[in-house]
């Protein structure tokens, strides 16, 4: 197999060194012709993991058609509301039978779509062509290859297996799944629970509060989850628990930084102005996950919270003192 990753931030040059590591030939795919330049120059990615050495076999590249000419995985590594974008200048130099596989957590703004729908949607690629890679897995901790369980899910049983053998490595050990939906579900909403979590730990609450906010916050994942129709053990796994725990407990975390930049009393534009660029996916995903669960009558009273803090002027305090407010009910 012949792997291209699209986007060289700190995910998609993180599993360009394990499809690397893996054995499968990769070519990391830059925007900027100067940061393709850059890593094959340095082996390393300075803007986005300057300490990691890169294989020597990772070469990088600016030109589309020749880095997609070929590829049979083409891995998608871009931050969820630039995906459609992204895939309609990839199309023309996509091949038909090329498998398309997302790493991006977020549902998209408007349209209410997962990042799977929006593949297909833009690529015309029948729903089993198209895979997702989530689980608890921050960049930083792969790329220095310490060791982590993710799921590969797609319809397609036999592709996702193809793609699990072309990044199992001594460190990074994917499992296979078909709930595409749940997979998709755990990993962008948690990292709206993530910006819940940070909050309350930036105006100084406890483990207890984080406990309860991790709980209560997968109680949501699961009922909007089931709603649209993914099975609750793939929420209760890597791609669920597993990564919702990893991102609302680690200070790796951007949406966990970014939430405890509020709670300590940062506007949203000064705690934008800290990310130094990079994707916190929570913030336009609370309204968006927001959105999808009015459409289908789930209670999600924390993204609720989280985007009234983001988006609606409520202070972390405020929001807190709702949600604790609201009325008694069975667990
Ligand atoms: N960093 C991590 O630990 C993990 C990230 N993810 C997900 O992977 C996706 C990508 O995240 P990262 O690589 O971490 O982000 P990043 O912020 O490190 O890098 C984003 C990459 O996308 C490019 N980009 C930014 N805006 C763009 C636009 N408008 N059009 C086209 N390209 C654009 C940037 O140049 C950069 O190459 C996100 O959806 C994130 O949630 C998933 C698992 C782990
Ligand atoms: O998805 C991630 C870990 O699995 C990364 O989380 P952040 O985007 O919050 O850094």
């Amino acid at each position: 197999m012949q792997a291209v990753v699209m986007g060289s931030g700190s995910w998609g040059t993180a599993m360009a060194k394990v499809l690397v590591d893996a054995g499968t030939p990769t070519v990391l795919w830059s925007r900027r012709p100067e940061l393709a330049d850059a890593i094959n120059r340095t082996h390393t990615n300075p803007d986005y993991l300057p300490q990691v050495p890169l294989p020597e076999g990772l070469r990088a590249s600016a030109d589309l058609a020749e880095v997609l000419a070929g590829a049979d995985l083409v891995v998608c590594a871009v931050p969820s509301q630039s995906l459609r974008a992204s895939m309609q200048t990839w199309l023309p130099h996509l091949a038909d039978t090329a498998t398309l596989m997302s790493l991006s957590k977020g549902v998209e703004t408007g349209t209410l779509l997962r990042m799977s729908e929006v593949i297909a949607e833009v690529t015309g690629a029948a729903s089993d062509r198209v895979a997702v890679l989530s689980g608890p897995n921050l960049a930083g901790e792969i790329a220095v290859g310490q060791p982590a369980a993710t799921v590969v899910a797609c319809e397609d049983e036999s592709r996702a297996r193809d793609i699990q053998k072309a990044c199992s490595t001594r460190y990074f050990r994917p499992y296979t799944n078909t709930d595409v939906v749940g997979c998709e579900i755990g990993g962008a909403v948690k990292n709206v629970i993530a910006l819940a979590c940070g909050m309350a730990s930036g105006v100084g609450l406890g483990e207890n509060t984080l406990a309860s906010i991790i709980t209560r916050g997968l109680a949501e994942t699961i009922r909007l989850g089931v709603a649209l129709g993914a099975r609750p053990e793939t929420l209760a796994g890597l791609a669920g628990v597993g990564d919702l725990v990893a991102t609302c407990s680690s200070p790796l975390s951007r949406n966990r930084t970014f939430g405890s930049r509020l709670g300590e009393g940062k506007t949203l534009a000064e705690a934008q102005e800290a990310t130094n660029g990079q994707v916190a996916e929570g913030v336009k995903s609370c309204t968006s996950v927001r959105a999808l669960a009015e459409k289908h009558g789930v209670d999600m009273p924390l993204t609720e919270a989280v985007h009234q803090v983001c988006h609606e002027g409520l202070t972390v305090t405020e929001a807190i003192y709702s949600l604790l407010g609201r009325r008694t009910k069975p667990e």
